[in-house]
């Protein structure tokens, strides 16, 4: 089944085609990666998808909805999460208040309204701290954690959406090689208890070979291979593109 359709999509800067007329579907249940070089559009088409920018042609349809003009944080309530690059989490706030902030505005409430009220879903926001291993980080302040825990406090704060599709962007940028290990075992423990779909962007190709059950090869804008990690790897364009020959 597909949860995740996008047709025929495309996005433009000025006289710059960022996104050339992409189709890609997402299967539920799947680890679909999207590589490509520097440039080549990642993000652009995940803030497509993530209602952050509007396509000026083509259509994006999630579990058969189409999102049409919908913002992005009425497709967080359908069930999309997201996180960035750059890491995004309130710095002054502590790691517990960071989820909880989440688990709040999530449930439709106005956390400045409820600002007194500390303990509101505290159960929740413990639990989710839990799941992603930062239980013993609750009460310190989000900017002072390394990095790597800052990404899991990310994750955590993704899932208080309760989504059913994490979209990941690059998610072990600027991890050491043990940080990166460690975060992609949570990942794949998460998505599989879960049951969620991942979309993600990679730059390591060891860990996209490790993990993605479909791969999707984004090259100037255009999708120029998409299919099953092995036949991936074959596809003579997408080796003369990671050769540095094009
Ligand atoms: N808001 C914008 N205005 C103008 N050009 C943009 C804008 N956003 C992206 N671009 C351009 O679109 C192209 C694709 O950028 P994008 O960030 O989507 O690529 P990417 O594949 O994610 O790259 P990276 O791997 O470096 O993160 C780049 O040439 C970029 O300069």
């Amino acid at each position: 089944m597909t949860i995740l359709q996008v047709t025929q999509a495309t996005k433009r800067f000025g006289g710059f085609t960022a996104i050339n007329n992409v189709t890609l579907s997402v299967e539920a249940g799947a680890t679909h990666a999207v590589i490509g070089p520097n440039g080549a559009g990642k993000t652009t088409l995940f803030n497509l998808i993530s209602g952050m920018v509007a396509p000026d042609a083509g259509d994006v349809h999630f579990q058969g909805r189409k999102l049409g003009r919908m913002r992005p944080h009425d497709i967080v309530k359908i069930g999309m999460a997201r996180s960035f690059q750059k890491v995004n989490v309130f710095p002054r706030k502590t790691a517990f208040e960071n989820v909880q902030v989440a688990l709040i505005a999530n449930a439709g409430l106005n956390y400045s309204f409820l600002r007194s009220a500390a303990g509101l879903f505290r159960g929740e926001a413990m639990a989710l701290l839990d799941l992603v291993q930062l239980a013993g980080d609750a009460a310190r302040r989000a900017g002072e954690l390394a990095h790597g825990k800052q990404k899991q406090l990310e994750l955590a704060v993704a899932l208080a959406a309760d989504p059913k599709m994490l979209l990941l962007d690059e998610p072990t940028a600027g991890m050491s090689i043990a940080e990166t290990k460690a975060s992609i075992r949570l990942i794949r423990e998460i998505v599989a208890r879960r049951g969620l779909t991942l979309l993600f962007t990679e730059h390591d190709m060891n860990v996209v070979f490790e993990i993605a059950s479909t791969i999707s090869v984004l090259h100037h804008g255009e999708i120029i291979a998409d299919g099953a990690p092995d036949a991936v790897r074959e596809n003579e364009d997408v080796k003369r593109i990671y050769l540095g020959k094009d």
